[in-house]
This record gives C-alpha cells, sequence and structure tokens, in this order.
C-alpha cells in the first residue's frame, strides 16, 4: 500500500477531517480515491443509468428504467438495480416531458448505495459507516416529507425491499448521501454524485488548500494540494460555489452540509479584502456597507462612513441578493449569443452602482463574460475591437486576483481564466506592433505574458480528464503555447 500523506483526526466542532502529515507541494497528488457509489443526483430528469446521458422513450429491455443502449443495459453500474426493480416489477413511470426534473430517479443512488453495502459489508463497516448523517436536522426540514416517499418509502415499499434493508438503513443511507456526496462534473448537461470514502472526511472551508478532479472512464478522484501545504496543516475542500456572497454561502451551507461556516473568509466582512459581498451605499458617497457580524446570521448592515450612519437588516439584503441572482439564473439560461453578451453588460452596467466592483454576482457575470468575448459569432477574438479586447483583460485579470485570495493556488477556474487571458493579450500586442506602436523587441517582451499564461492554464486543466470541457481546454493551450513560442522564436 502507498504512504498516505495524511491522518484522520476527530474534533468535537468538524467530526472527523484530514490533516497532512508530511509537507506537500502544491499540484502534488496527496491521495485517489475511487466512490463507494455513485449515480443520479435528486430532482434529475430522466438520464441513462449506465452513461448518464439524456434519454427519451428509452428504457432497459428487463426493468423499464430510462437506458440510452444495449450496452448501458449490461453495464456493471447498472446490473444491481436492475435485477432489484425487475424482480420487484416496479418500472419507470413515463413522463410527459423527458427534460424536466422527475423524482423518479431519487431512490437510484440510495439503492445503489444499499447493494453495494450489502456486496461489500467490510467496506462499508470500514469506510462508510461512520459518516456523518444529520439525520435529525434532515428530518426538520421541507423536503423530508418528499423525501421519505420517493426513496424510503418508495424503496421498502414498492420495490419489497423491507426483507434486506430496513427503514433505519434507508433514512442512514440518504444522510450519507446528502451530507457526504460530491458532485461529478456534467456529461452532456447532466451531473450525478459519488460518495467517496476519504474525500468525504475532508473538512470545508470558503478558501480551499486542495482541489479534486473527477476522472470519467472509473470516476477515480485525484486530491491535490492546491497550494504548498505543511505537515499539520488541515486539508480543506470547498463544499460550496466560491463566487458567492457570504450571506449565500453561510446559508447553502446550513442548509444542505448543516454546519455554520466559521472560516476566515466568512468572518472577514470585507471577504479578506475582496469586497465580494460589499455593496455601495446609496445614501452617501464616502461609505461601503458592510455585515457587522458575518457570523451573526441576523447581524446588521451598516455603512462604513459613521457620518452617514445608514443601516439595514440581513433579512432585506437577503431579499435583494435574492431577486438580482434571479436574474443572473435567467442570464445563464441564454444561448451564448450577441445579445447574451449585450444583455450581460447591461446588468453589469444597472447594478454597478449598487455593488462594489468585486461583489459576487457582478464577478459571476464578469466571469462568464470573460468567456463569451472572443467567442460568439460577431465577437470572436480577431473580431474584436482593442476596446473589447481590453476589456477581457480586465475581467480576466479581476478574477484572477480575486481567485488569488479566495482560490488560491492551481483551480480549475484559474485554469480557465489564465487561459481566457491569453488571447486578448496576444491580439493587443500584435495589433500595437501593426500599428507600429511597438517594435519587433518590444512586442516579443509582450508575448511572455500569454506564454505564462498558456503555460499555467495547460498545467492545471491537463490535470483534468481529457473529454472535459477543461481537459480539451488544456490540451489546446498545451498546442497554442507550442505555436506562439515558435512565433516569437522566428521573429
Ligand atoms: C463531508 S462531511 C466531513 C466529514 C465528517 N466530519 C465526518 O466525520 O464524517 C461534512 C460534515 O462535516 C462537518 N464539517 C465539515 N467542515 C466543517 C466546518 N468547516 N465547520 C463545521 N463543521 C464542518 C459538518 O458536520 C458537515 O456536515
Amino acid at each position: 500500500m502507498s504512504e498516505k500523506h495524511y491522518d484522520v483526526l476527530f474534533s468535537d466542532k468538524l467530526g472527523r477531517y484530514l490533516v497532512a502529515n508530511k509537507d506537500l507541494n502544491a499540484g502534488s497528488v496527496i491521495f485517489t480515491d475511487t466512490p463507494f457509489a455513485f449515480g443520479p443526483k435528486q430532482d434529475s430528469s430522466p438520464l441513462c443509468l449506465g452513461c448518464y446521458c439524456p434519454v427519451e422513450n428509452s428504457v432497459c429491455s428487463r426493468c423499464s428504467w430510462p437506458i440510452c443502449s444495449e450496452a448501458c443495459e449490461k453495464s456493471s453500474a447498472h446490473q444491481p438495480e436492475c435485477d432489484a426493480l425487475s424482480a420487484a416489477r416496479v418500472q419507470f413511470q413515463p413522463v410527459q416531458d423527458w427534460t424536466e426534473a422527475s423524482p423518479q430517479l431519487d431512490c437510484i443512488t440510495p439503492l445503489r448505495m444499499l447493494l453495494a453495502k450489502e456486496r461489500d459489508p467490510s467496506r462499508w463497516q470500514q469506510e462508510i459507516d461512520m459518516m456523518e448523517t444529520h439525520t435529525e436536522e434532515r428530518k426538520k426540514q421541507a423536503s423530508w416529507a418528499a423525501d421519505y416517499n420517493n426513496i424510503v418509502n418508495f424503496l421498502l415499499n414498492h420495490c419489497k425491499l423491507g426483507a434486506r434493508f430496513t427503514e433505519e438503513d434507508i433514512i442512514r443511507v440518504c444522510g450519507i448521501i446528502a451530507v457526504n456526496a460530491v458532485e461529478i462534473p456534467s456529461r452532456g448537461g447532466y451531473s450525478t454524485h459519488a460518495v467517496y470514502p476519504q474525500l468525504a472526511v475532508a473538512a470545508h472551508s470558503c478558501v480551499p488548500n486542495i482541489a479534486h478532479t473527477i476522472l470519467y472512464n472509473n470516476y477515480e478522484v485525484q486530491v491535490r494540494a492546491a497550494i504548498p501545504i505543511k505537515a499539520g496543516d488541515i486539508l480543506y475542500i470547498s463544499y460550496t460555489h466560491a463566487l458567492s456572497p457570504t450571506i449565500v454561502r453561510r446559508e447553502h451551507l446550513r442548509e444542505s452540509k448543516y454546519f455554520d461556516c466559521e472560516c476566515q473568509r466568512c468572518a472577514d466582512p470585507t471577504e479578506l479584502g475582496t469586497h465580494m459581498s460589499t455593496i455601495k451605499c446609496s445614501k452617501c458617497d464616502n461609505g461601503v456597507i458592510l455585515a457587522s457580524d458575518p457570523l451573526d446570521n441576523e447581524s446588521k448592515w451598516k455603512c462604513t462612513d459613521l457620518k452617514c450612519g445608514f443601516e439595514t437588516s440581513s433579512a432585506a439584503m437577503r431579499k435583494m441578493l435574492a431577486v438580482i441572482q434571479a436574474e443572473v439564473d435567467q442570464l445563464d439560461a441564454l444561448q451564448p449569443t450577441p445579445e447574451a453578451i449585450e444583455m450581460r453588460e447591461a446588468f453589469l452596467e444597472k447594478y454597478k452602482s449598487v455593488f462594489h466592483p468585486r461583489h459576487s454576482i457582478l464577478l459571476s457575470v464578469k466571469y462568464t463574460l470573460a468567456e463569451l468575448y472572443g467567442r460568439v459569432e460577431g465577437y470572436t477574438i480577431d473580431e474584436l475591437p482593442d476596446l473589447m479586447l481590453e476589456r477581457k483583460v480586465e475581467m480576466c485579470r479581476l478574477l484572477l486576483t480575486t481567485l488569488d485570495v479566495i482560490l488560491p493556488g492551481d483551480t480549475r477556474m484559474r485554469g480557465m481564466m489564465l487561459y481566457e487571458l491569453h488571447a486578448p493579450l496576444m491580439y493587443l500586442a500584435r495589433s500595437e506592433f501593426s500599428a507600429g506602436l511597438i517594435t519587433q523587441e518590444q512586442l516579443k517582451t509582450r508575448l511572455e505574458e500569454p506564454m505564462k499564461c498558456l503555460a499555467g492554464a495547460a498545467k492545471i486543466l491537463q490535470r483534468e480528464d481529457p473529454q472535459s470541457p477543461e481537459g480539451t481546454i488544456g490540451f489546446i493551450a498545451s498546442q497554442s503555447l507550442e505555436q506562439l513560442k515558435a512565433s516569437v522564436e522566428s521573429l
């Protein structure tokens, strides 16, 4: 067995957690892990239970649950539930719209966990049984009744599995999945989730120091140090979305993972100086509005200019964020067209007097815009005027300097932004050279930064699965780097 680079410790606050037992270099693999079980997430629309691609009116010839092909019908992932479902003669009920979320697949991942436990009780005992479930908190949630009906009741009474599993077994498995499963990046628009025994022990921080990559073929997860880690440091993963404001991240963690995050980023009203939660004061020109105590969910939000004295409630702040986030969600649903760029620019203009320029809501829109400029018809990179190239540079740099603080080190987001930054820098340098504004030597110097961006993007993104969007960009980045080097050498 290979040497372990971490120990598992326990504290009253974190439960079990991982600690590095030696110094680790940035980018080094700390451990790899394979899922105990994986499958569709809750509220998934019907997807193939073999390969998780979208399906429509296509079901398994044996159990009648969604399956796209003969190969998927025979896949090892589907076989155990196929046996159980066909023995009980419970069929997937045809749906009107196969793209709509349906609770029917909610039972599949819990069923897979239960069947895996039955097959390998010793792995269950050693790796899964001690996982946190937060059952008492989960029972108080509004979603409990639906979960009980769609999963517990369905497996016990419809699938007639009461002789093999107790109600308590099923409730426990649902809790293990809810608290411990990690999302597997989507293939073909559908994302699934998996329970990884080692990864699940890692504690959360909104400034994580590890990053993970999931490979497509066998769902192996590779967990790396994102930054240099010292022996004795806790290994932190992030359970939530990095580009969300504190109030939203903490609410998400409370509702989905049942704890109040008190990390350094959550505790600081300025989010470590990034101002990702900061609102501009509408009553004065001198101050900004910050939470007095971001770890108190009912904290007042106050203008930093004491003479202004403006204050508002957390409830009002939450409401405002929810309303504006709904606008962002609508933008995110748009196809990548010129209008999608223009509508996002209009959104930024509309809210620039409300939010700090690095507020999470604006940053997430800027992240998408940074990806769209250069990729959309009418806005392809060689069509962009210098002003728009500069706009793309400005947005990428804003994102990268923010990531330095909240997601330091080698993360997918950094890899993507480095890739996005290289192109406008290269085009701007060439355009200035063509206009006679810089010499050939100056051009060579100016092309050093895009080369560094490509090298960084290739290094980070080539760790991703080659078939994933990020892995594909990693490959393109390494090829573009070679081409750029050759063109600089020929100058
Ligand atoms: C994926 S599990 C992590 C492993 C877990 N501690 C165990 O013993 O199995 C997630 C749970 O760990 C705890 N946890 C993780 N990070 C935490 C943090 N930063 N603060 C408080 N609790 C945390 C919470 O109870 C959370 O629901």
